[in-house]
């Protein structure tokens, strides 16, 4: 037992129930329900995730040792390895890597999606874990701390997720202290789940309010096993942002300092949400080299962006669920740690993606889709309308929710032969997660869209004109002005469609690795 460990871990009977991850290997069997805690890619157990997938691996139990899996959104790279030696059931709510989504699409693995403010109670209220023959909760939570206080309570680290449900509802609980990170004490504010009829409304008017608990409390008689660990998490370097997600940030940079002007928001905007990638980091970085002071953020995930936005001065406070910082930023974060937590709180899913804090703090909220069809129904998961990729994450909590509801996204991407194969304007998208009725403003790099208060055809036009790549302008324009053709006839012009045609861009990108049709007449 390490010094270090005998620091943190400050309530001293889970000391005696220090085991290595390999002497709880036992304890786990087929068939499972798991929670982990994690949140895109940071906080998630490691060691004994490694310690069972190394034992599959040893001794071929490949789809013989196999789990029901829960995470508060995606974990780390041992995810991919459970994936990659086929120790998924079931999984949800949201995932990223490669060897997971294969596995999805495969069929390997039986996936459901739902929205990260949703999941954490939905678990509570046994939805998830009803088919389970004892009728009993979540079998093991394995969670990360960084500390334990002296009631027992678990100090998450750079993420909470949901946590705080998982241990609520679990059977026993594994706490993997890890001694590699500093602890992570204080920057935490915790809301603990209450069901209905009990619930009662968030308190939270502004970004920075704290309940004030800085630790998920636990049952210590539901604690089996603690283990120490060392790892750090791996969060893979950010992509630079490229021209495009730039000229996408000033569009949008234009767009508030217009909405300020007209007095619809106020000078320092109002709390934002930007999702992950190229185009939100750009967004960030223009936020932060731009006249606006003062800014808050009440988002999900703060990436090494949102470091820079600190230092420019223009941020005074960030909360979200996760900070995802790649090796860099955590030397950087852990150096300035005094500052940045005095100006940052981490929260459970279930608060920072609260509809109900969201729509009272009037979040503006910018995320990246597949594609958005021209009425302004937007796809956030499934590329032509069936492979998964990460899921829905906290996009359709957020834009239901905010005063103003963006998608940001290139007008087009390449394919395999053509630079501009995809367009992300599209007659009627293959699926949908966040309706037209969800959706105020569309931007790509050509321009932006502001569909507040205009009827589907209203909407059609401005997307098509502001939005779409101009090597897909006229052909949409052209379904635009044969679907009102049949609408007229048909008297179905409130949202035109011509269903046999609806799907044909996307048919085209199929079978000929382009979505520029020879014409709409086209046969397949
Ligand atoms: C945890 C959280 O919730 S964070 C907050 C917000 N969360 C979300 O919005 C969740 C849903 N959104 C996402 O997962 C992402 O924003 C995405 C995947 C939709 C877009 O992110 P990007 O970084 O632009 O995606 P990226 O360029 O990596 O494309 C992912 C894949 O989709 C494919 N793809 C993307 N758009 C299209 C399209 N319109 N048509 C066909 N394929 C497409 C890409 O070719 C790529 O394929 P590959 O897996 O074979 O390489």
């Amino acid at each position: 037992m390490s010094s270090i460990l005998k620091q943190r871990v400050r309530y001293a009977p889970y000391l005696n129930k220090l085991r290595t991850a390999e002497q709880c290997i036992e304890l786990f069997k087929h068939g499972q329900y798991l929670g982990w805690s994690g949140f895109t890619g940071v906080g998630a157990p490691k060691a004994i995730p490694t310690a069972l997938a190394d034992h599959v691996e040893k001794n071929n139990l490949q789809g013989k040792l196999a789990f029901n899996l829960f995470v508060g959104a995606s974990a780390g790279p041992e995810e991919s390895r459970w994936a990659s030696n086929d120790m998924l059931l079931r999984r949800s709510p949201h995932q990223v890597g490669k060897p997971i989504a294969q596995s999805i699409n495969d069929g390997r693995v039986e996936f459901f999606d739902k929205h990260l403010s949703m999941f954490p109670q939905d678990l509570t209220y046994g939805y998830y874990t009803r088919d389970k023959p004892d009728n009993d909760n979540l079998d093991f939570t394995i969670i990360e701390a960084t500390a334990i206080t002296e009631d027992g309570s678990i100090v998450p680290g750079p993420a909470v997720g949901a946590s705080p449900e998982m241990l609520a509802v679990s059977d026993k609980i594994i706490i993997e202290v890890n001694t590699k990170t500093p602890s992570f004490e204080g920057i935490h504010d915790i809301d603990l789940p209450v069901n209905p009829p009990f619930r009662q409304p968030y308190p939270h008017l502004t970004s920075d309010y704290r309940v004030g608990r800085t630790a998920i409390p636990v049952d210590p008689s539901k604690v089996v096993a603690i283990i120490e660990t060392h790892a750090n998490d791996i969060v893979p370097p950010n992509a630079p942002s490229d021209e495009g997600s730039k000229q996408i940030a000033a569009h949008l940079l234009e767009f508030f300092e217009h909405e300020v002007k007209l007095g619809r928001i106020p000078e320092n905007l109002h709390p934002l949400q930007s999702g992950i990638g190229n185009i939100a980091n750009a967004v960030v970085e223009g936020l932060a080299q731009s006249q606006f002071k003062n800014l808050t953020v009440w988002t999900e995930v703060l990436q090494d962006s949102f470091l820079d936005f600190f230092e420019s001065g223009s941020l005074d406070y960030a909360t979200a669920t996760s900070i995802r910082l790649t090796n860099e930023g955590f030397e950087k974060f852990y150096q300035n740690w005094d500052a940045y937590s005095k100006k940052l709180c981490l929260r459970a899913q279930s608060t920072s993606n609260s509809p109900e804090i969201i729509r009272r703090l009037g979040v503006i909220s910018m995320n990246t889709p597949v594609e958005v069809d021209m009425y302004a129904h937007a796809n956030s998961t499934n590329v032509m309308g069936s492979r998964m990729l990460n899921g829905l994450g906290g996009s359709a909590d957020f834009l239901r929710n905010a005063k103003l509801s963006i998608m940001h996204t290139p007008s087009a991407r390449p394919s395999k032969t053509d630079p501009t194969g995809v367009s992300c304007i599209v007659p009627m998208a293959p699926h949908i997660d966040q309706t037209e009725h969800d959706l105020d403003i569309v931007v790509t790099e050509q321009g932006l869209a502001d569909l507040r208060g205009l009827s589907p055809k209203e909407r059609a036009r401005e997307i098509i004109n502001k939005t779409a790549h101009p090597d897909y302008r006229d052909q949409l324009q052209d379904y635009l002005d044969r679907a009102i053709f049949h609408g007229t006839k048909y008297k179905t012009l409130h949202e035109p469609h011509i269903l046999k045609d609806a799907f044909k861009m996307h048919t085209n990108f199929q079978e000929n690795g382009t979505m520029k049709l020879q014409s709409w007449d086209q046969k397949f």
